[in-house]
């Protein structure tokens, strides 16, 4: 699927955008294992979601989709999946094949999780290691590097696991076969990721407490509660980053997940000179949620580095739009994990919005890019990667002429109504 994107100046709206990714995953997987009802209110119905929701069925759980958004998950208790009769497929979800991984390695039966294209490059043995160590008996194609993985579950022993990158997905793993392995399971991170999985255990009754950058787990019965997923801070970018840059635009983003760990993208606009305010700010199950209200100002480029990256990690295609329009140069390093996304997306960046005439090169670790410079619409390629697509779409808002983007279908896996909530915004063409 084409979509084409025309300029828009002055852009004003008060907008909703769909449920956070992180938490709708973690949601099904944990209301599948829990005793009782979990009910799931504002689900993300995007595809990768949409993968995590099938995968857990195929696990014996029954899932009711009230509506798009509304789920009805009857747990089954820690021990209660069942041996899934086919393959369970993840899509293009790194997040459901490395999470779910973590859960059956601590089951009785046999299971084997495969995905698209792009799944099948992503790296495994991120997860396989730690999850070995603990006893686990999974195995992955090119000497456990890569999907498809096979798992036997078997009895596990507590490890304190180390992790080389602050992956929220490895973190994850580890701490959900905690809950089936022989005493404490804790993970160290060298820098802090999203802690949604954290906070969900918790809620729904789970023995884990986390100090600094240390979670320790121990294994016990989960109870079903209700979760409300809050807005997707991820997707609600696109929006906050043209609120940010367009002139006389004025954007407000309804009912936005604001937990820390994910809100680097705030933190960064604010430091190129943005203008944010937050307001209804409150708290459920321990998720901050919030409008954002973003204003129009002229942004300049800074650097970015460290423990930023992980708390925006997926926000860097679309911060590169903000580098190109604001003015001087805007660094981003120690972003390799890019290169190990649905697509790389350092070499996606720097390849398509080059054909927008900007001006930007692709380091080891990320990007320079000098912004300021007047460009003008291009056609684009996805890469089959969500998030490209969704910043090329952006940089045609911003872009003189026409932009086309090409493969825009999955746009899907992450923001299904990202196309109706851009034709929403009033503007001047
Ligand atoms: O745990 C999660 O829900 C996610 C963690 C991040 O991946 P890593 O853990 O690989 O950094 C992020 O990029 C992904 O979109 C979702
Ligand atoms: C990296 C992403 O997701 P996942 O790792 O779950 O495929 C993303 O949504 O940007």
């Amino acid at each position: 699927m084409d979509l084409t994107v025309l300029p828009k100046k002055a852009v004003q709206g008060i907008i909703s955008i769909p449920g956070d990714k992180s938490v709708s995953h973690r949601s099904v997987m944990l209301g599948g294992i829990a005793r009782g009802v979990t009910e799931i209110e504002n689900f993300l119905p995007g595809q990768d979601c949409l993968s995590t929701v099938r995968c857990m069925r195929q696990l014996g759980v029954s899932i009711e989709q009230i509506s798009q958004t509304r789920l009805k998950v009857e747990g089954k208790g820690c021990s209660g999946l069942s041996e899934p009769e086919d393959i369970l497929d993840v899509g293009n979800s790194g997040t459901t094949i490395r999470l779910i991984s973590g859960l059956l390695a601590g089951q009785k039966f046999f299971s084997v999780l495969n995905g698209d294209e792009s799944i099948r490059r992503r790296p495994m043995a991120r997860v396989i290691k730690p999850l070995q160590e603990m006893g686990a008996r999974i195995q992955g194609r090119d000497a456990n590097r890569l999907a498809p993985l096979a798992i036997q579950g078997a009895a596990l022993k507590g490890i304190h696991c180390h992790t080389p990158v602050a992956s929220a997905q490895v973190k994850s793993a580890v701490l959900l076969a905690g809950l089936y392995a022989d005493g404490e399971t804790a993970v160290t991170e060298p820098s802090q990721s999203r802690d949604h999985t954290e906070k969900m255990l918790k809620s729904f009754g789970a023995h884990i407490v986390t100090e600094g950058l240390t979670t320790r787990i121990r294994p016990g019965e989960l109870t079903g509660r209700k979760v409300i997923v809050p807005g997707d801070i991820s997707s609600a970018a696109f929006f906050l980053v043209a609120g940010a840059v367009i002139p006389d635009a004025r954007i407000t983003v309804k009912n936005v997940g604001l937990n820390p760990t994910r809100t680097g993208i705030l933190d960064v606009l604010e430091e190129m000179g943005a203008d944010i305010a937050l307001s209804n700010v409150y708290e459920n199950s321990g998720e901050l949620i919030g409008d954002i209200t973003v204003t129009g100002s002229s942004l300049k480029g800074i650097v970015i580095g460290g423990a930023l990256i992980p708390r925006m990690v997926d926000e860097i295609p679309v911060l590169a739009v903000a580098a190109a329009v604001a003015s001087g140069q805007t660094i981003i390093k120690d972003a390799a994990e890019l290169k190990v996304k649905e697509s790389n997306r350092l070499q996606a960046v720097a390849g398509e919005f080059a054909r927008f005439g900007v001006d930007l090169q692709e380091t080891r670790d990320g990007l320079i890019i000098n912004g300021g410079r007047k460009f003008g619409g291009a056609v684009t390629e996805s890469y089959h990667d969500h998030r490209i697509a969704m910043a090329c779409a952006l940089m045609g808002l911003v872009a003189s002429g026409k932009t086309v983007v090409r493969g825009a279908e999955c746009i899907d896996i992450s923001f299904p109504s990202f196309q109706t909530v851009l034709e929403s915004l009033s503007g001047q063409n």
